[in-house]
Order: C-alpha cells, then structure tokens, then sequence
C-alpha cells in the first residue's frame, strides 16, 4: 500500500476499525475515506454503489457489521445473519465493479465447527456442524469468506479474509446485554467496586475456554496482512493461547480491584467449550502479537476510565 492510497475503512468507529485506522496513521498512511452508519448504511445496495462510483477508494478494510456477545447473537439471530449478510455483499461486489486493489473482510473464530479439534486450522472449516447461539452469524461470515474467495477465483480479485480470535480494547461495547464477556467483567468488577457490592454474577459455568487478543494487536496484524499476504484462503489471526473464563473473571477482578466473590448464573449459556486458534500459519508469515493478557487488560480498564462518558453503556 503506497503511503498515499486511498484507503476505505468501512466500520471506523468501532473497537476494530477504529484500532486499523489508528494503526495506519501511525504508519504514515494519510488518504481515508471514513462514513458513519447514519452517512452510510452499508445494508443499502443502491448507496454502497454509489458510494464506491463516486469515492473509488484502492484499498478496503472491512470492519463493519453487527457484532454482539453471546446472548446478542442467541437473541437477535435474524438481524445478525440479515445484517451482515448485507453488508458484505454490498462492499465485496461494490468493491470488484470498481476495481478496488485489495480488500480484507474480518470473519471470526466462530466459523469453525462448535466441536472440530484444538487448536483450530485453518483447513477445519465446514468440518462439523456450528455452535447454535450463533450460528446465524457464522454463517453469514462463511459467506463473507466465499464470496472473497470466489471474487479471486472467477475474477482475479485480491480479496482476502482474516479470522480473528475473541478480541477486546478502546472503544468496546460495554452494553450488559449486547458485549462480550471481557467488557462485560471490566464493567461490572468497576460498577461492584465502586458500590461496594458483596458480589458480581457472571454468566454460564465459567469453565469454557477463550482466547483473547488486543484491537490494537489485531490492527497491526491486519495492516501486516494487507501489506503481506494475497491468498486465496483465510488466515487465523490470535495469540495461539487461551484461558478459562473461570481464570479470565480473576484476572479482570484483580486488575479492577474488585474484592468481592463471583456468582456463577447456570441459565446463561456457556456457548462453545473452547475455540483456540492454530497461529502457526500467521507466525510463518512473520508476525506474532505483543501484547500480553493482563496487560492488555490493563489497557482497556484505562481506556474504559478516561472514556467513560462516550463508550457504548
Ligand atoms: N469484537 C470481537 O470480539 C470480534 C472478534 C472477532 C471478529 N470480530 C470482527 O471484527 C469486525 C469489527 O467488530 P468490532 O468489534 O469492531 O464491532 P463494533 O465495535 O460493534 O463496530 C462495528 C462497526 O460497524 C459499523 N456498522 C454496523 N452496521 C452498519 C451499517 N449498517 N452501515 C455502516 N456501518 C455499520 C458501525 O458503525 P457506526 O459506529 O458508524 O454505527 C460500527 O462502528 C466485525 O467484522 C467482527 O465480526 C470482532
Ligand atoms: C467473538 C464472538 O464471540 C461470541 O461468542 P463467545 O465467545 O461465546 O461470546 P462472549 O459473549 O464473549 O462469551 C464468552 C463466554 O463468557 C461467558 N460469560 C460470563 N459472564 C459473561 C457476561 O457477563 N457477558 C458475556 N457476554 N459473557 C459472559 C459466556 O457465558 C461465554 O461462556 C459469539 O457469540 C460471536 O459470534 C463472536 O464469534
């Protein structure tokens, strides 16, 4: 990517678009081409073209779409599948009419079947049947990734599909209902703290396992991929280690400061036991992540402080 190009990043205020767009201006990269939701919806055909006739961007980063924790993706299962179904399909094929250089579509580790073995290669996709709370949205991420490698296959597009890991940062959804868990235990470890609760409820048995990676790790990596990597299939993007959620609620407690115990809610679903990434493919290509759980952590219980009044709560 030349210095200059102009770049797309379609989903730049969210916690991943947000962390490309900072990571690229880091870089010295200058020429974007930014629109909110309310300037584009990116589930309207018609627009996106138009968009893309007028704009011509080179380069696209696609990190837009309806994105949720566990029970967001369990509840509202026709809009995640409906939703990001559109707005993929509009971006891809806007992007092939108007000859865009390269594209990335951002998937996630739950395209991988609820049972396939650890850690997950890339090769395990379409193996096994998926894990049901969110199937709806992993199947409209495996769509995503066909369509890109279609679009190579029948028109030499240089569309690619990273997959990344559980991930967490600046600019998260701290929305009880709708976030993943590590924003969810930050918040509530915060609020327990600060109203001097005896105890936090956390949701399932705790005992199933995750892998966590830092936006601004996956951003790097995504801008390494962009720069380094043009084939057809995807590549796994994580750390290559995991924890349980039993193990990840201590260590946002002890980083929070919250003294209290933890309350283990059974109704709420576990979701899939574990889903770890094999990184060895992404490792080969030279890059590994840098930034280590609790420290991470630390990073995003930072950020939720200073930016409280503008997160999503
Ligand atoms: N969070 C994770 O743990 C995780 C894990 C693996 C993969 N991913 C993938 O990473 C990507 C980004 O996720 P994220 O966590 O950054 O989500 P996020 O913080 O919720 O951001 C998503 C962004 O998408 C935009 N968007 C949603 N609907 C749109 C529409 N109809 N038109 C235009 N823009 C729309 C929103 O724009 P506005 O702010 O302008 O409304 C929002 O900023 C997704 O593809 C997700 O699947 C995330
Ligand atoms: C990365 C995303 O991961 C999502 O799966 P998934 O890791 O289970 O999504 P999370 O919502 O992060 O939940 C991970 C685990 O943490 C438990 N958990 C414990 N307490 C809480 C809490 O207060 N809030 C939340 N949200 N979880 C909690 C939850 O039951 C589950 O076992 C998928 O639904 C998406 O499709 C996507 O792939």
């Amino acid at each position: 990517m030349e210095k200059d190009a102009k770049i797309y990043i379609a989903g730049h205020r969210g916690m991943v678009g947000s962390a490309i767009h900072r990571k690229l201006q880091e870089k010295g990269f200058t020429n974007f081409v930014l629109k909110t939701s309310k300037e584009l919806d990116l589930r309207n055909q018609q627009a996106v073209a138009d968009f893309f006739e007028n704009e011509k961007p080179e380069y696209v980063f696609l990190a837009a779409a309806k994105v949720g924790g566990i029970i967001a993706n369990n509840t509202y299962r026709a809009v995640f599948l409906y939703e990001n179904l559109s707005i993929q399909n509009n971006v891809i094929h806007s992007s092939f009419v108007n000859k865009v250089k390269k594209l990335m579509f951002l998937g996630s580790s739950c395209i991988y079947p609820k049972l396939a073995p650890q850690p997950l290669k890339e090769e395990y996709l379409l193996t096994g049947l998926l894990e049901e709370t969110n199937e709806p949205y992993a199947i409209a991420k495996i769509a995503g990734i066909k369509m890109c490698e279609s679009y190579r296959k029948q028109y030499g597009c240089d569309f690619i599909s990273v997959m990344p890991t559980n991930l967490y940062g600046p600019n998260d959804n701290y929305d009880l209902q709708k976030s993943h868990v590590m924003p969810a235990m930050i918040r509530k470890f915060h609020e327990a703290k600060l109203a001097g609760n005896e105890a936090v409820t956390l949701w399932g048995t705790g005992s199933p396992m995750r892998e966590f990676l830092h936006a601004d790790d996956l951003a790097e990596a995504c801008v390494f991929l962009m720069e380094n990597y043009s084939e057809e299939e995807f590549i796994n993007v994580g750390t290559g280690t995991d924890v349980t959620i039993k193990e990840l609620a201590e260590t946002v407690k002890k980083v929070v400061g919250f003294t209290g115990e933890l309350i283990w809610d059974t109704a709420k679903p576990d979701g899939t036991p574990r889903k770890l990434m094999d990184v060895s493919k992404l490792h080969a290509k030279g890059w590994k992540h840098t930034i280590a759980l609790e420290q991470g952590i630390a990073l995003a219980y930072q950020d939720f402080l200073v930016h409280h009044d503008t997160l999503r709560l």
